[in-house]
């Protein structure tokens, strides 16, 4: 059986996603959570890009243990310096360094010749090398690019020391046959490539990404990179658990496998979604609500007698089993943090008795407290930001036939309150202007999304907000059992993450 490298880049590519911007806390909790699910490599940012991005990298490096940690950098001195400091204190630290080779790209975006691109992507291979030994190169854009030249790219980037020959689909433009041919050829004409991993990195512009993947694999490629929920740049990149579970579901005809623990998948899946604020759609392979939700009558009727006929992997693999807990409102700290720490978390005293506290309120409401609902808390507690305003009090009045009104306490880093009242054309609306004026807030809302995070009417309601302001965009996420409190909530995490930015960089305008 071929043993398949799982490369995940969420947090690179991944949040490359317009709208998703994680910082560093997010971020370590995610490669903490990846460490879990076994993948091979982590690629944990591009440092150059930010201080912040740097320190993400710098952070995963020294915390998380097990997988590769690897940074991308474009074939310039400046990037791989930089990601050599970031990664360096990993056990098993990587770079990963890139250069467009299409035509199109050398032409408009590089403003290159072929020959200096090569010449560049040789260099840059080196300057890694001087470093670390695990370098992986990438032809950004390859499959648009001519092969003979990219067979000469990639020859030259062998010599020069790559261990890793990557392939992107930058643009998701090929298809599933052209790509199992290009690795073909790729194999028969770059010297040296018996001696290093060829890996592949597909987008889904045209919902490919996963075919195209595991179309690379059958004609040899031996890594596959790609992200959780297939998160990333425009529509994404191909999607880590489809890949994963496609290859173990049809082990009989691709005949290869990942180290993926597959227990932490559904897991992995929740908690990217809630820190990215990135949903996911009911009917997403693998993870989404309904993967393994039976509808019609027919398919009940075979379900009920035989699983297998219509089910093609087991629910409870992945970590899906929807468990009825015995947690609930007579619960106490010991059984919670109990079933916290077989969730993967390790919350400090102070979170702890914040999430218990929670759970309690949450268990006095609600009959039934699923896993869905602590792992929620138990995330929002480890990636809580500083609270520089905390909600004291929200009241509002609506109804079909009256003015929508909030009024709104808050109380601020020094325990002084502040209060306000305001109107809107719903209560959210009236809270968020009420909050707005209160905090001198200028920016514009840019997107507001609600879902319930496990059945029933008396559900936790989660909001995810992302609030615009210079450039950057801020989210933040709020739960409770009441919409309007838990749309409050997400509002101040937001407002929160931005005043926390603006005391780091006094420039930023709100
Ligand atoms: C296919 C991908 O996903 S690649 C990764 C994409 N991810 C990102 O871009 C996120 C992080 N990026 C950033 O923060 C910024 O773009 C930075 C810090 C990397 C660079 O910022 P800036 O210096 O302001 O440059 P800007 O982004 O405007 O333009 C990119 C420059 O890099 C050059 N460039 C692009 N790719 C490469 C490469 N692989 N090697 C060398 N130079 C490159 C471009 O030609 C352009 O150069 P120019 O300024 O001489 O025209
Ligand atoms: C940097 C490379 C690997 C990339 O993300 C792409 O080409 O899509
Ligand atoms: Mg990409």
């Amino acid at each position: 059986m071929k043993k398949v490298r799982i490369l995940d880049t969420t947090l690179r590519d991944g949040e490359q996603s317009p709208g998703v911007s994680l910082n560093v806390q997010e971020k370590l909790e995610i490669a903490r959570q990846l460490a879990r699910l076994n993948v091979d490599v982590i690629e944990a940012g591009f440092a150059v890009a930010s201080l912040g991005d740097a320190l993400a990298v710098k952070t995963i490096a020294q915390e998380v243990k097990g997988p590769i940690i690897s940074s991308l950098a474009r074939s310039k001195e400046k990037d791989i310096d930089i990601a050599w400091e970031s990664v360096r204190f990993s056990e098993q630290p990587a770079i990963h360094t890139f250069i467009a080779t299409s035509d199109i790209h050398l032409k408009y975006k590089l403003r290159m010749s072929r020959e200096q691109a090569l010449e560049q992507a040789v260099w840059a291979v080196k300057r890694a090398r001087s470093y670390v030994d695990e370098v992986e190169f990438s032809a950004e854009d390859a499959t648009r690019s001519d092969w003979d030249y990219l067979c000469q790219v990639y020859s030259a980037v062998i010599k020069a020391g790559a261990r890793i020959l990557n392939v992107p689909d930058t643009v998701g433009y090929t298809t599933p046959e052209e790509m199992k041919a290009l690795i073909q050829h790729l194999y028969k004409h770059t010297d040296g490539i018996e001696k290093v991993i060829v890996s592949i990195h597909c987008h889904n512009d045209l919902g490919l990404a996963v075919s195209n993947s595991l179309s690379a694999m059958l004609g040899g490629a031996g890594q596959i990179e790609c992200t959780i929920n297939g998160i990333g740049e425009r529509a994404g990149n191909a999607s880590l658990e489809e890949i994963v579970m496609g290859l173990h579901v049809r082990k009989d005809f691709y005949q290869a496998e990942t180290g993926i623990n597959y227990s932490e998948i559904y897991r992995t899946s929740r908690l990217v979604s809630q820190l990215t604020g990135m949903l996911v759609q009911p009917n997403k392979a693998v993870v989404g609500q309904n993967a393994f939700a039976h509808e019609s009558g027919i398919h009940q009727d075979g379900v009920l007698k035989e699983k297998s006929t219509y089910e093609i992997m087991d629910a409870k693999l992945i970590g899906r089993e929807e468990k009825v807990l015995v947690l609930g409102k007579h619960s106490g700290r010991h059984a919670f943090n109990k079933k916290l720490e077989e969730l993967g978390y390790h919350l400090s005293e102070e979170e702890l008795n914040q999430a218990f506290e929670r759970f309690k309120d949450l268990a006095d409401q609600k009959k039934q407290i699923a896993e869905a609902d602590i792992q929620f808390i138990a995330a929002d507690e480890a990636t809580r930001t500083e609270e520089v305003y905390r909600l004291d009090f929200v009241h509002v009045c609506c109804g079909n036939n009256i003015l929508p009104t909030a009024t709104v306490r808050l109380v601020q880093e020094n325990g002084s309150t502040l209060q306000g009242v305001a109107t809107g054309v719903g209560p959210v609306d009236a809270a968020y202007k009420a909050i707005g004026q209160m905090v001198g807030l200028s920016s514009s809302l840019v997107n507001f999304t609600l879902q319930s995070i496990s059945g029933g009417t008396e559900a936790l309601g989660e909001v995810v907000v992302r609030i615009f302001t210079d450039d950057t965009v801020y989210v933040g996420r709020g739960s409770h059992q009441d919409v309007v409190v838990a749309s409050v909530i997400a509002y101040l995490s937001a407002i929160n993450k931005m005043t926390q930015q603006k005391k780091l960089n006094p420039q930023t305008q709100i």
